[in-house]
């Protein structure tokens, strides 16, 4: 692993050079990798893995929309495609990508799947840490792995596509076989990871609830909600409000963040907006710095994995989620948001 200083920090991270798909081929060349599950995480996991020549089969209920998802991408029933049950059983390393409440939901039916020196693989700490509540408790024959994609699955396919890949972190909870940390090295390059940084089981969890309830979405939803609303309530039109605030940012300030960080994006404005962002910056982060704290909390002390398996374990989660993403859909802010992508010259008139 590469030593390197993240400001004056010293991390452990391991590249592709270091650990080229070469090696990730010859650690897996007798593994067959079971990927149970085919959301969002399963297919980009699954095909990336595929096209980079590991042997991958799928697991999903038979029949159903992920089934059907399944065999558009190519997986062939008996061959690469079967129930959960049988591609755990015949998988030697089991990717467990169902939803974080049907990893509860399906564990007794999994659990006895597991062979000694198979692992268990998981792209999230939450089944795990949150044992007390989910049940999960894995068997002391198995390794216990984790890489987490940070980015959603839509972007680790299509960045593998582009030649690029998604940073991911990597841990092992449990390692029976010994040769757990090279096999979930192995997986993360195979997957088409960017570089990988290790972390826990439990700092993986605790930071992915936070930051996706946080910046990454709750808190970027929100406060564009809220400058949105006060730009509207004080006679601004829907253009210039959603142009303001979603547009603007989309189209031009956050590339030139991603690009070369954020004092870059600052020194590419007009020293009018550098003068007053760096004044309100302080503003905004002590507003919110106290919600931060209860956000934490919460994940901490397990709320919102409480919250999360009462709601997501109710048959009809999906329709209850797709209705919410619905009303914001239909909210004023985003149905104005529509024809702004849809007025993009690249989009025009398409
Ligand atoms: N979505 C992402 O991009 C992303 C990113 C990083 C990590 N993760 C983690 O990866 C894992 C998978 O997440 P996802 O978002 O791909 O999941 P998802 O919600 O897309 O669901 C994945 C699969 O679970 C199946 N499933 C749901 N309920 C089921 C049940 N009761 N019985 C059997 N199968 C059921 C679905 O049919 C689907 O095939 C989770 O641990 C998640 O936290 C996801
Ligand atoms: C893509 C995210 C938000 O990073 C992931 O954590 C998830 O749960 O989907
Ligand atoms: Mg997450
Ligand atoms: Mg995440």
């Amino acid at each position: 692993m590469a030593k390197m200083d993240f400001a004056g920090v010293l991390e452990e991270v391991v590249t592709r050079e270091e650990f080229p798909l070469s090696r990730a081929q010859e650690v897996l060349k007798d593994e067959v990798v079971a990927v149970l599950g085919y959301g969002v995480q399963g297919p980009a996991q699954a095909l990336n893995m595929r096209d980079n020549g590991i042997k991958v089969i799928v697991g999903v209920t038979p029949g159903g929309r992920s089934w059907n998802k399944a065999l558009q991408d190519g997986w062939v029933p008996g061959e690469t495609l079967f129930s959960m049950e049988e591609a755990a059983e015949r998988g030697t390393i089991v990717q467990y990508l169902v939803s974080d409440a049907a990893q509860k939901l399906t564990w007794e039916r999994i659990r006895p799947c597991l062979k000694e020196g198979d692992a268990l693989y998981f792209s999230h700490g939450f089944a795990v840490v949150y044992r007390d509540q989910t049940g999960v408790v894995p068997p002391p024959y198995v390794d216990v792995i984790l890489v987490a994609p940070k980015g959603s699955g839509t972007s680790v396919r299509a960045n593998f596509l582009a030649g690029s890949g998604i940073n991911s972190s990597f841990a092992v909870e449990q390692d029976y076989t010994g040769r757990a940390r090279e096999r979930t090295l192995a997986v993360g390059i195979a997957i088409g990871s960017g570089y990988l940084f290790e972390t826990t089981f439990q700092h993986e969890v605790y930071s992915d609830l936070t930051g996706e309830r946080g910046v990454l979405m709750g808190a970027l939803a929100g406060i564009m909600e809220a400058q949105y609303q006060t730009l509207r309530a004080h006679g601004h039109t829907p253009s210039e409000a959603f142009n303001e605030t979603v547009e603007e940012l989309t189209q031009s300030l956050i590339r030139l963040v991603a690009q070369n960080g954020m004092d870059w994006m600052y020194a590419n404005c007009s020293t009018t907006a550098q003068r007053g962002a760096l004044d309100w910056r302080h503003e905004f982060r002590d507003a919110t710095l106290p919600v931060f704290e209860r956000l934490y909390q919460s994940v901490a002390s397990g709320a919102e994995t409480r919250r999360v398996l009462e709601a997501n374990s109710q048959p009809d989660y999906k329709e209850k989620l797709e209705a919410e993403l619905r009303e914001m859909r239909e909210s004023e802010m985003w149905r104005a948001g529509a024809l702004v992508r849809s007025l993009r010259p690249e989009n025009w008139q398409k």
